[in-house]
């Protein structure tokens, strides 16, 4: 039978189920396929499949899936076996290092296989759309070329581009690419009588390897000895090994990461930088391309597919030598990738909080032991996890504890609310500051963990609050807009004018957001620029731009900011910093709460004060004596975290142990309560296992669904995994539900 002569594709499709699915050789395959293929014997023949996109008939649908295998063998019956209705492109889409990236990751993470393939196609590629018709083309001259006096010596256009196309390409190093000649001003009507005449035809790009030499290298900053020491260290890695560059903020992290790349970019490699999502500015960018004169190629979700696909292109063909990535580009393919910089190594972003809940921190230590390069975390604020590593010898200490370029650290002022008036929830004394450092020309950086105007509007009547009715949550007044806002799950309306409570007027804001603080401070400073930078005020196109060149204008101002002033920045004229509200941080029932509030306070302050000013910063609180308050007052972050970390080993909670949590959510409020108990009953009985739980999610109520959670965890990590595991691949004998929709997610940083 013609079937077991060709083989068996086993493939990996984006369904959220846990298994490969068989399919039969495309019928005339051997038409479509190219000759390398075909001249192989039958053996190899299946090697060159792998990692291929294919398309196949799925129920109704026609999917693209990846061969993870080809044999000879299937469980299926024959008879019903489908073919696969296409091989995609004459290569493999992801190479063997990637499969074996992706099949780590869907074991360790307990994620559908093909789910997490998908995760490391770019979207251009999850269409039947080959990947030479996405390659970019250039033009270029056919042997119908005409002499240039042939031309009518008026057609001024046909001339130039006559011109530029006789101008030899490869020795000028430019490349006629339609943006080329659109930047060029050259009318497409102009490439479109040229082609149709023959005379020049759109041709795949081939991208040119070029050797990086010094030439390429600008001259870095003269490190001081503790960067030094850094660089030498890391420069001297020559298979794998972890190392967490430990630098207080403004430390030049930076720099050390850039002359470790300079030597690793001679060395002919690649080199991945991932950063975290606000953390890809174009400040960020500009310092790279200021310091390299090589290609240098950037990954985010603000890109097109079209942009994105130019990226994963550039890597595997080797030509993009840095790139910039957040963290789903720890999945892109390089042709020789030399080292992997986690910037940033404790932000929570790294983590992916829904669907594949992978860790790129945890990827990229996996990915670089693998390749046997090395791999540096680099924070001011290290997680309690990597220190845990550094504590047991697995990474290498690399300490900055000094600001690089002569500033100092700023100075750290507790004030406590219960003591003074306040003003747009800002206490009279630091007002005053405010004032004052305005008045030397300085500028003033305020930080407040919420956006919107207020977090709630209450009546003033029957203290009803304005709740969003899909979620166990309020939903917050943004007055610019008119709207309330439930940030959990998106859901808005133009704001009430009732109470929905007793029918009062009397509806009004409690508690304070970015947007409210902003409008409070231009009346009261009505002759500085007040700078707003959160999501609300920077969705337009280059918005966040023209704030981050205002603020570098360095003009006496204040600039009130969420999250997104927190990392990064680099203001030199920024002399306060004022942390609004931190207090409800202080009695979260999330044991990382403490972690959390430690490394944004320490990343917030540190804006204060990098350039030659002194800085100070300013931590407002009604809770003064609180441990968390008084360490970050008090001490440095390095003993928050001795601390912390004693703690944790004492409550056996992670990195101590580790921890798997599956939720369940349903639209009936005990349904996934009572699903997880039936799952922690089949657990129950095993040794070093423990279950906590299950217990409502701390936000119970999500867009309509009620939420449960159960809380997984033990202090061997492969014995927790092997049990979850089992119980995941038994789920459906075990414990089928269909009104039960339920996740995994491995290590958890978040527990919403
Ligand atoms: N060796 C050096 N000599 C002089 N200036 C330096 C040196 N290294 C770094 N700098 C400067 O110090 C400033 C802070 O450096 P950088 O931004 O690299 O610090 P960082 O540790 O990455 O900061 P953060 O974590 O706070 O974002 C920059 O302006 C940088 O140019
Ligand atoms: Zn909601």
């Amino acid at each position: 039978m013609t079937l077991f002569s060709e083989p068996i594709l086993h493939v990996a499709l984006p369904v959220p189920l846990r298994r490969l699915f068989d399919y039969a050789f495309p019928a005339g395959f051997d038409n479509q396929v190219d000759e390398k293929v075909q001249s192989f014997s039958a053996e190899t023949k299946f090697d060159q499949l792998v990692g291929r996109r294919v398309v196949v008939p799925f129920g109704r649908q026609t999917l693209i899936g990846v061969v993870i295998k080809a044999d000879h063998n299937t469980d299926q019956d024959l008879s019903k076996l489908k073919a696969a209705l296409e091989i995609l492109d004459d290569e493999p889409t992801i190479n063997p290092e990637q499969m074996a990236l992706l099949e780590w990751a869907s074991k360790y993470y307990q994620h559908p296989i093909g789910d997490v393939y998908s995760a490391a196609i770019p979207g251009a590629l999850r269409t039947n759309k080959a990947i030479i018709d996405l390659l970019p083309k250039v033009l270029v001259k056919t042997d119908e070329f005409p002499a240039r006096k042939e031309l009518n010596k008026n057609a001024k256009q046909l001339l130039k581009l006559h011109d530029l196309l006789t101008e030899e390409p490869s020795t000028s190093g430019f490349s006629l690419s339609r943006a080329n000649l659109t930047e060029r001003e050259v009318p497409s009507t102009t490439i479109k009588k040229f082609v149709d005449n023959e005379w020049a035809q759109w041709q795949t790009a081939h991208t040119s390897e070029v050797t990086v030499t010094e030439q390429d290298l600008n001259e870095g900053l003269q490190l001081n000895t503790e960067q030094a020491l850094a660089v030498t260290a890391i420069n001297s890695a020559e298979h794998y090994q972890g190392f967490l560059l430990d630098g207080v903020t403004g430390s030049g992290k930076t720099e050390v990461y850039l002359q470790a790349i300079a030597s690793r970019l001679l060395k002919q490699q690649q080199v991945l930088v991932c950063v975290p999502e606000i953390g890809l500015t174009p400040q960020t960018i500009a310092r790279f391309q200021k310091r390299f004169n090589v290609p240098i190629a950037l990954w985010h979700s603000a890109m097109t597919d079209k942009q994105r696909f130019e990226t994963w292109q550039q890597c595997r063909s080797g030509t993009a030598r840095i790139v910039i990535a957040t963290r789903s580009g720890i999945f892109l393919p390089f042709k020789s990738l030399g080292m992997i910089i986690i910037d940033e190594e404790h932000d929570a972003s790294f983590k992916q909080q829904d669907g594949f809940r992978y860790h790129c921190r945890s990827m990229a230590l996996y990915r670089a032991h693998r390749l046997n390069i090395p791999v540096v975390l680099g924070s001011a604020t290290p997680s309690l996890e990597t220190l845990q590593n550094v504590e047991q010898n697995k990474f290498s200490l690399l300490e900055l504890r000094q600001r690089a370029g002569g500033s100092q650290l700023p100075t750290m002022r507790l004030l406590d609310l219960n003591r003074c008036q306040s003003q747009a929830a800002i206490g009279q004394p630091l007002l005053d500051e405010i004032s004052q450092q305005l008045k030397n020309g300085h500028q003033v950086m305020l930080f407040i963990n919420r956006r919107g105007f207020a977090p709630v509007l209450m009546c003033e009547e029957c203290h009803w609050l304005t709740e969003c009715s899909r979620c166990s949550s309020f939903t917050t007044f943004h007055r610019g807009s008119g709207l309330l806002i439930c940030h959990h799950c998106g859901f808005q309306h133009p704001t009430l004018k009732q109470c929905l409570g007793c029918g009062s007027t009397r509806l009004t804001p409690v508690g304070v957001g970015t947007e409210q603080i902003d409008l409070q401070l231009k009346e009261l400073f009505p002759n500085v620029d007040v700078v707003r930078l959160d999501r609300d005020s920077t969705s337009k196109k280059g918005e966040f731009d023209d704030k981050l060149n205002l603020i570098n204008q360095g003009k006496p101002m204040i600039i009130v900011g969420t999250q997104m002033i927190a990392k990064g920045h680099h203001f030199p004229n920024v002399s306060l910093v004022g942390i609004v509200d931190v207090d409800g941080a202080l009695f979260s029932s999330d044991f990382r709460a403490p972690e959390k509030l430690a490394q944004l306070v320490v990343q917030v302050a540190g804006r204060a004060g990098r350039g030659s000013i002194k800085g100070q910063v300013w931590l407002q609180t009604k809770f003064p004596e609180h441990p968390v308050i008084q360490d970050l007052v008090n001490n440095e972050y390095r003993d928050f975290a001795k601390y912390a970390l004693n703690e944790r080993k004492m409550l056996k909670l992670p990195p101590y142990s580790h921890q798997i949590i599956i939720r369940a959510e349903s639209t009936h409020n005990q349904l996934g309560h009572e699903w997880l108990a039936g799952l922690a009953h089949y657990l129950q009985d095993y040794e070093g296992l423990l279950m906590l739980g299950p217990t409502p999610a701390p936000m119970t109520r999500k867009a309509g669904k009620f939420r449960h959670m159960l809380t997984i965890q033990s202090e061997s990590r492969p014995y927790l995994h092997k049990l979850v595991n089992w119980l995941l691949e038994n789920l459906d004998t075990i414990q089928k539900d269909n009104r039960i929709r339920w996740t995994v997610d491995v290590d958890p940083i978040d527990v919403s």
